[in-house]
This record gives C-alpha cells, sequence and structure tokens, in this order.
C-alpha cells in the first residue's frame, strides 16, 4: 500500500474459465502480480460449477422419481474440493502477499421463481463464504441482479446470507454487490436499485457496492449520492483509458476528479470494518500492446493520481505516500493509527459548556484552530479602534465572556497593544469552570503581568451591575449557532452590564439547514438505542444534501433588539421548504452556522459553494409591502441585508478557509424518509424553552409534497382536489384543515323513480348549501363559522383582517369560473414524526 487507497487487480479469467488454467496457478505455474496490495480472484472455478450441478440434477432426478426419502428431502450442496478451487489455501509469508478479495459465483440464479434452485444458490454462496472466512478473505464481490424485475428474490438470498452467522460474527465479512456507477438512460437508475436491495436487506451493515466507473462524465448529483454511500471498490477497466501524447494510458480529468473525491471520503461510509476503499484494475491485458509502459503503465498512472490525492487531501499528513518510505513500519503503523483517529468518521454528543465542564483536552482542541482566532483578533481590533474613536472616555471596559484557558484573552491584548492602547484598556476574564480558571491564573501571572481581572462566575448570574463594559467578546457557538445557550448567556451581560453603545462581539449569528442522506448515518444512529432522538456532531460522515438549496432559519443578535423582546426572545418556530429535484431516501437535517463578528468579519461553517436560501428580513419584508424596490444582489450577507437585499432570496457561502472548530450538527429522523424526484419538503424546527424545567431543546418533523399537473378539462375537478391537498399543507394554520374537504354526493343517484322509500334520491332534494363531513365534525364541537369554507382563528387579534378573507374567496370564486387552464395540485407524499418532543432525547440545561 502506497496511499491511503489500496489498489487491487483483477487476475486471470471470470470463474467459468477452464479449470486448468487456475490450478496451474494453484500449483504456482501462473505468478501472482505482488505489486498491487489486492488481487480479485473468483473463489471457486468451473470445476466447481460442474460438480453443483451434477449434484442439483441428481437431487432433481431421484426427487422426480420418488426415491428421495423422507430424511433427504433437503437439497446439500458440497463444499469445493481442492481442485474446485481458484484462490488457494495459501499461508501468510512474510512480507506482506497482496491479499485477496474474492469473486462468488456469477453463474448462480438468484431471481429463479425455483425455489430449489434458490436454495442451490444460496448454499454454493454460503459454502464460499465459508472458505473465504478460513483463508482469511474479508472482502467478496457479488454479481448484480440479473433480472430488474426480481429484486426481490435476488434480495432474498443475499439477506439470507448476510444474517448467517457466518457473514455477521466478528470479524464480519464484507459482501459488495457489483453495479455500474452511472448509466446515461436514467441517471439513479442503478443508484435505485441498490437501494431497491439494501432496504430489502435491512440496511445490513455487512452489505456494500463496487462500482465500475463508466467512461463519459458522471452528472456531480450522480458522484454526490454514491460518495455517501457504502462504496468497497471501485472497478475501473482499461477501456475507460485514453492515451496522451506519450501513448501512455491516462484517464479524463473528470474520472481523475471522480476518483480523487472517493480518495478523500476513502471508505469513510463503509461501517468501520474493513472501511478502506479499493480501485480494481481489470481488463489491461486486452490494450496492453497499443499502450506504451505495458500492463504496469496502467498502475502506475493510478498511483501516481492517488499520490496527488494524497497530498491534496491530507496536507502535510505523515501518512501520506510520499513519506511512507522513508518511516519505519512501526512509525508507519502509529502514523496510520494517528491518521485513522484523527479522520474516523463518529456521531459525537455535542459539547454543554454552559452545564457542564469542559475537560483541558477539549481546550486544547479548540486552540489549535488558529484560523478562527486571527478572525476574532481581527474583530477585537476594529471595534476598539471604533470605540477609541467614538468615544470621549479614558478607558475602555473590555469583557471575554466564557474565556476558558485564555486564547481570547491572549489575543484581546495583541489587538490592544498593536492598537498602542493596552494601558487604556481594561480586560476582564469571566469563566464558570474552576480549572479553567486556575489556568487563567496561571497565564495571568506568568504571561500577561497580572493586567487581567479574573472572575469565577457563571455570567447568568453575574449580576455586578457597577461593571459596565464598553466590548463584550465571547465564543459559546455550537455546531448549530445557537446550540451551546450563547443567546442566553449573553443576555444577562446584556441587560445587567452593558451600555448603549456596548459591542458584542459576534454580533450576530444564524442558523441553516438541509435535508441529507447519509447511509452511516442511518447506521450508526441504528445502532443506537431506537427511542433515542438526540442530536449529534457529524464528525466526517460522508452526507449528500439532497435539496437545492440550504436554508437559512433564524438569527440571534447582540445587542437584542427591542422587537425581538417583545416577543419570546429565545423561542423559534420555522416552517422551511426545500425543493428535491432528485429522488433519494432522507436520514436527516444537518445543520450549521455563520457568525458576523464585528462588521465585514463572519465565520461560516457552511460547505463551500453553498446556495443559501435567505430568509426575508423583516425590513425588506416592510419594504416589499411599501412596494420598493432596488437592484437585486443574490450573493450578499443576509446580515448586511438592507434596502439591497430585496429581490435577491439567495446568496453562496463557503467554509472559513482552515477553520476546523465545527463539525455541522444533525437533527437524525427515525426512519428514512423516500422522496420522489421533484419534491417539496417541508421542513418544521422549533427551538424550545422550558421556564419550569429551565433547559433549551431543539423539535423537528418533515413532510413532502409533489405536485400533480390537472389538464383543463379537468380543472374544476382539479379546483376542488386543490382545495382537498392544501389540508395537508395547513398544520400550521389551525382550523383550515378542517373545513377544508368538499365531500362528494357519491351513491345518491340522480335518477329517482319516484318511490317514497327509494334510497335514491333527485340532486335537488338536498338545500342548496353542501357541508362537508369536516364541517359537520367542526359543527359538532361548536367550531363552525357558517359553510363558507374557512375557519377564522378563535382569538383573532388582527381583527382589521376580518372581511378581507370573504373577499378574496370570491375572487377565487369568479377565477374558477372562467379558468379553465392547466392546475397544479399539491399532493402530500409523506410525514414523519416530531422528533424529541420536551427535549426526551437531548435538551440543554439553563
Ligand atoms: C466554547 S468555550 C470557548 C472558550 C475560549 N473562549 C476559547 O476560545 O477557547 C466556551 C467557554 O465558555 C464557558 N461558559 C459557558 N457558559 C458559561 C456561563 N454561563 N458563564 C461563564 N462561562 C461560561 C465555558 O466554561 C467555556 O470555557
Amino acid at each position: 500500500m502506497e496511499s491511503n487507497v489500496f489498489v487491487g487487480v483483477k487476475f486471470g479469467s471470470a470463474a467459468n474459465a477452464a479449470s486448468s488454467e487456475l490450478t496451474g496457478h494453484m500449483k504456482g505455474s501462473t505468478k501472482l502480480p505482488n505489486n498491487y496490495d489486492y488481487i480479485l480472484m473468483p473463489v471457486t472455478n468451473g470445476r466447481y460449477k460442474d460438480t453443483v450441478r451434477a449434484s442439483f440434477q441428481k437431487f432433481k432426478y431421484r426427487q422426480g422419481n420418488g426415491a428421495i426419502l423422507m430424511d433427504e428431502t433437503i437439497l446439500k450442496i458440497p463444499e469445493p474440493e481442492l481442485q474446485d478451487l481458484c484462490i488457494p489455501p495459501f499461508t501468510v509469508p512474510e512480507n506482506e502477499p497482496p491479499s485477496y478479495i474474492g469473486l462468488l459465483s456469477s453463474w448462480l440464479e438468484l431471481e429463479s421463481h425455483d425455489n430449489l434452485v434458490r436454495e442451490m444458490c444460496y448454499q454454493v454462496l454460503l459454502n464460499e463464504c465459508k472458505y473465504a472466512r478460513f483463508v482469511g478473505i474479508n472482502k467478496l464481490i457479488l454479481a448484480p441482479p440479473r433480472e430488474l424485475s426480481e429484486l426481490q428474490m435476488y434480495s432474498q438470498v443475499i439477506a439470507r446470507l448476510l444474517n448467517h452467522e457466518l457473514i455477521y460474527s466478528t470479524p464480519p465479512l464484507l459482501l459488495s454487490i457489483s453495479l455500474p456507477l452511472y448509466e446515461d438512460s436514467d441517471s439513479l437508475a442503478t443508484w435505485d436499485l441498490w437501494h431497491t436491495i439494501r432496504k430489502l436487506c435491512g440496511y445490513h451493515p455487512s452489505l456494500s457496492i463496487s462500482l465500475a466507473v463508466p467512461r463519459t462524465k458522471t452528472p456531480s448529483h450522480v458522484l454526490n449520492r454514491w460518495l455517501c454511500e457504502p462504496v468497497s471498490c471501485l472497478l475501473i477497466s482499461s477501456s475507460i483509458f485514453a492515451t496522451n501524447q506519450y501513448a501512455y494510458p491516462v484517464l479524463h480529468k473528470f474520472n481523475q476528479n471522480l476518483i480523487m473525491k472517493f480518495q478523500k471520503i476513502n471508505g469513510n461510509s463503509l461501517p468501520s470494518n474493513n472501511s478502506e476503499l479499493c480501485i480494481i484494475l481489470h481488463g489491461m491485458e486486452k490494450y496492453s500492446n497499443r499502450i506504451k509502459g505495458g500492463e504496469s503503465a496502467y498502475l502506475e498512472y493510478i498511483n501516481y493520481l492517488l499520490k496527488k490525492g494524497d497530498n491534496l487531501s491530507v496536507p502535510g499528513d505523515k501518512n501520506s505516500r510520499s513519506s511512507q518510505h522513508d518511516n519505519t513500519l512501526f512509525q508507519q503503523q502509529q502514523q496510520r493509527q494517528h491518521y485513522f483517529d484523527l479522520h474516523s468518521p463518529r456521531l459525537m454528543p455535542p459539547l454543554k459548556p454552559h452545564s457542564e465542564s469542559l475537560t483541558n483536552y477539549v481546550y486544547s482542541v479548540f486552540e489549535q484552530d488558529s484560523i478562527k482566532y486571527d478572525m476574532y483578533q481581527d474583530a477585537i481590533q476594529k471595534a476598539l479602534h471604533d470605540l477609541i474613536a467614538s468615544s470621549r472616555s479614558q478607558s475602555l471596559v473590555v469583557l471575554i465572556a466564557g474565556a476558558g484557558r485564555g486564547p481570547m484573552v491572549e489575543r484581546a491584548i495583541r489587538a490592544s497593544k498593536y492598537l498602542k492602547v493596552l494601558d487604556k484598556v481594561k480586560i476582564i476574564a469571566l469563566e464558570k469552570n474552576k480549572q479553567a480558571c486556575l489556568y487563567l491564573q496561571k497565564r495571568n501571572f506568568d504571561s500577561w503581568n497580572n493586567k487581567v481581572q479574573i472572575i469565577k462566575e457563571d455570567m447568568r448570574l453575574w449580576k455586578d451591575e457597577s461593571i459596565k463594559v464598553d466590548l463584550c467578546v465571547s465564543e459559546l457557538l455550537g455546531s448549530f449557532g445557537c446550540n451551546e445557550l450563547s443567546p442566553e448567556c449573553l443576555y444577562t451581560v446584556e441587560r445587567y452590564h452593558s451600555k448603549t453603545n456596548t459591542i458584542f462581539i459576534p454580533q450576530s449569528y444564524t442558523s441553516y439547514i438541509a435535508p441529507i442522506a447519509s447511509y452511516l448515518l442511518h447506521q450508526k444512529v441504528n445502532e443506537l438505542n431506537k427511542d433515542n432522538e438526540s442530536v449529534w456532531i457529524m464528525h466526517n460522515v460522508p452526507y449528500c444534501i439532497l435539496s437545492s438549496k440550504i436554508n437559512e432559519l433564524w438569527t440571534f443578535e447582540h445587542p437584542i433588539s427591542e422587537f425581538e423582546l417583545s416577543a419570546a426572545p429565545f423561542i423559534k418556530n420555522v416552517v422551511t421548504e426545500f425543493k428535491v429535484k432528485y429522488r433519494g431516501e432522507i436520514h436527516g437535517l444537518i445543520g450549521f452556522f455563520t457568525a458576523k463578528l464585528y462588521n465585514d468579519i463572519h465565520i461560516s461553517t457552511l460547505p463551500d459553494e453553498s446556495i443559501v436560501k435567505l430568509l426575508p428580513d423583516s425590513d425588506v419584508q416592510g419594504l416589499k409591502k411599501l412596494n420598493v424596490s432596488s437592484s437585486p444582489d443574490p450573493f450578499m450577507y443576509p446580515s448586511e441585508a438592507g434596502v439591497n437585499v430585496v429581490g435577491g432570496k439567495y446568496k453562496k457561502f463557503s467554509h472559513t478557509p482552515n477553520m476546523h472548530s465545527w463539525s455541522p450538527l444533525v437533527f437524525p429522523l427515525k426512519e428514512p424518509f423516500s422522496v420522489t424526484d421533484d419534491t417539496e419538503l417541508s421542513v418544521f424546527i422549533s427551538r424550545n424553552y422550558s421556564v419550569q424545567n429551565r433547559s433549551v431543546w431543539y423539535e423537528w418533523s418533515v413532510e413532502s409534497f409533489v405536485y400533480l399537473l390537472l389538464s383543463g378539462a379537468s380543472t374544476r375537478r382539479a379546483t376542488n382536489q386543490k382545495a382537498a391537498s392544501q389540508t395537508t399543507t395547513s398544520s400550521h394554520k389551525p382550523g383550515l384543515h378542517r373545513s377544508g374537504h368538499q365531500a362528494n354526493p357519491i351513491g345518491l343517484s340522480s335518477e329517482g323513480d319516484g318511490a317514497a322509500f327509494s334510497n335514491t334520491l333527485p340532486e335537488n332534494a338536498f338545500l342548496p348549501v353542501h357541508e362537508s363531513g369536516w364541517q359537520s365534525v367542526n359543527d359538532i364541537h361548536g367550531l363552525s363559522n357558517g359553510f363558507d369554507g374557512e375557519e377564522r382563528p378563535l382569538f383573532d387579534l388582527g381583527a382589521d383582517d376580518i372581511g378581507k378573507l370573504d373577499e378574496e374567496e370570491e375572487d377565487e370564486d369568479d377565477e374558477d369560473e372562467e379558468d379553465e387552464e392547466d392546475v397544479h395540485v399539491r399532493v402530500k407524499t409523506g410525514a414523519s414524526a416530531l422528533h424529541n418532543v420536551n427535549g426526551q432525547s437531548f435538551s440543554l440545561q439553563l
């Protein structure tokens, strides 16, 4: 292994090759390539196939002739003999030989409707797996289904295999189904196939995929989808190579890029065993005489690409291929372990620094993020500069709220020194963690000349109103911005210790979410207690954002605005809508944040090149009401939003380069949530606060909709259905759903025959007003407001709206009369449970 990715080669011919060739290799006459990490080889050969066929036919014959005795009714396929094997029962030599990846028999008909054939298939696979485990092979590649309409049959055999203890006992074997990565006809067709099989197999952790890389360019949505699936091997045929000007084999730029992306993920989507990716080359013998360098040129080229990828994806990492050869084996193992620890994918419970004390180790990890502190220092410097320029006072008070071991104190001192105002600045370090305070005391004595006043206190209880600060610097931000209680903590500082012109760093922070597919997230959450609906920090867990945008949710500002204070300031409830263009399965909602430290200095954890759907801010809404418009600027920062943002609903964001303090937060869904192409996803998310329990928590749920197009002829029906379908979207409009249904008096024939007790009544026998079932129910509960089809809130404080509703409805009715055009009907296709109700799985104690 020269890279973080393994390279293998397919050796010899297929499973049904003449057994003599393979036994030749077993006798040692065929030389195995030793410059690869893996050799892909069929477990058994054509001879075994013949043996199985003979045994099966014999059984069938005896069964047909009634010659089978009662205790013989079970088919028993013999295990392979020595001559039936391609992979020899090898011994492990000292100098790390190439290992084997086994190819399971591809001639089997797993989809057969004949139960006996499927039983035979199952036994053959089991026999091959048994042998593989014995010789120490832990990765086995399975042929794809032959009959796409019979996936249930195919999957049943595989599911049986996966649930045999031979596969799942430790160390588990990894089965990998080979599939094309992409087909032109339907970009997600092969993903669909894989998704159906793994669903039928219950998301078994021992099931993975081997993808055949295409010659053509893979669309980014397909590539991104596969990057978060458990891909164990990339199959690279010599036929996808081109030749460069020197006649050496090379891959097209888009396939270089594809390999690099897989290398970066490097099997992180796989469950922890067998978690590295392997690139398998095959078919080189076909074209080797047409290219320079012969067969080995392909390997050299792949090694060259991987080396390049190593350097890019793990900058300066000692495990990268360039330095490996200089180290001893022991050092290499240590470095590998270090690399693994740093990069291994995991879910971690979010930190709760307000209610729990951080450890020395956690502080030391934070402090390695020099980029974050550089940004803060820049912000402090600019804020101090502005304060000095605007203040007549001779001294300034700078508070570091939640000082930890003091990195921000240090940066405040450096900024003051730079501005040559250190003697004018009084610095207070406020920290509730007693152990961290010891560290602060030592640093104050050793490095800060006892200039810093250290206050050991919880800032929510710190109410010494004699101290008013000019600048309050804090870093109480979680991966979702507000999830470490920054709003609540800073509010007390604001209330008791601020002046009218106190500057807060950060000035504001904003949270964002997007729906994601993440196979590993689903696996890991499943491994935990099923009832656990906690949020998690996702570290290096591959995911794919399924929506076209990431949505902005809410912002907290400091000082908090009068408007916010007048409402419940820390509680948020948002329903936000996403467009999902390509079908998929949602496993959770991923959360990011941006923070405006000071004026134009921002930090962001949003992924690079994210397109964010901005919230219309209140100013903008005000302007819209007044019909004021100005030129749209889709790439303006949301917190800069003012007049110019009108019409600009989207903005591009990137991650602050090299800042690594935060991995994203995830709100997992208990059950995977399937969506079709062109789905509209409605996400409800709330930040809740309980005075009784003194706690803050999040709740979330999702709903999906599709639009159906109804043509002119059926407009009237469509309009009715539209009303009905709207009932499904109205969870946040209380009352509306109760009156939307327009029941059709079906079953009541208009062909009355005049009989007094006939069941059939003429239509005109009813009063002209038609009451729906929902209205009837509302009537029972005293909720009905007549038959106007709309329910008004019982406590409608915006009373001036009354009357408008009727007008609007009348207008709508008029339109219905004239409108004979196509109508889009929004139909609900799915709804999840509400998660973490009352903070039962995760809450933050105040
Ligand atoms: C995320 S750490 C940041 C520490 C330090 N500023 C740094 O950058 O390394 C947050 C710090 O705030 C402290 N903290 C959290 N809530 C607090 C509160 N209510 N009162 C005082 N300190 C608090 C924690 O103990 C922790 O040291």
